[in-house]
């Protein structure tokens, strides 16, 4: 909806949703290490989605993205920049375990219910942990 009113001034990102034994990988970087958000980033000019997550995947956590899924696509407010942003999720495994390059400051996993809930950058917070539970990937409040 934001994107159909906003056009061309919404900010386009792709992330990686990596779900290992329940829990979801989730990073920080320097320039916000309060923040934790999907492995990912914003396409370079011509880049397809796919080969936006193999190159940041690649530049954050040495590793490639396998069984790549589409997950949806989200709308919330970015979290380091504060504008309207629209988030392409694929759900992914890893080549390898994930090795945290320069420009990271933390790497965890979350259930999205532990001390990283308060953390997460609102599209993952708000719209991506909901869509997880809803696909039956991630533990919910099963209707209690
Ligand atoms: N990768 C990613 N970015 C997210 C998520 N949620 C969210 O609000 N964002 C925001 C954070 C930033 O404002 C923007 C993406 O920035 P980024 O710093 O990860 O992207 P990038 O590597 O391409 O950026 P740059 O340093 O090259 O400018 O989107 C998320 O789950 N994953």
């Amino acid at each position: 909806m934001l994107a159909s009113v906003l056009g061309d001034r919404v900010m386009e990102v792709v992330a990686a949703a990596v779900i290992d034994q329940g829990r979801l990988l989730v990073v920080s970087k320097k320039a916000a290490p309060a923040v934790f958000y999907l492995p990912g980033g914003k396409p370079e000019a011509g880049e397809s989605q796919e080969a936006t997550l193999v190159r940041e995947l690649g530049e954050e956590l040495g590793v490639a993205p396998r069984d790549m899924d589409l997950l949806g696509r989200v709308e919330d407010v970015a979290a380091l920049e504060g504008v309207p942003m629209c988030m392409t999720v694929f759900t992914a495994s890893l080549t390898g375990p994930p090795k945290p390059a320069a420009e990271l400051a933390a790497l965890g996993w979350t259930d999205g219910r532990d001390a990283y809930e308060p953390r997460l950058a609102p599209a993952v917070r708000n719209q991506v942990l909901p869509l997880l539970v809803r696909a039956a990937l991630l533990p919910g409040d099963h209707g209690i």
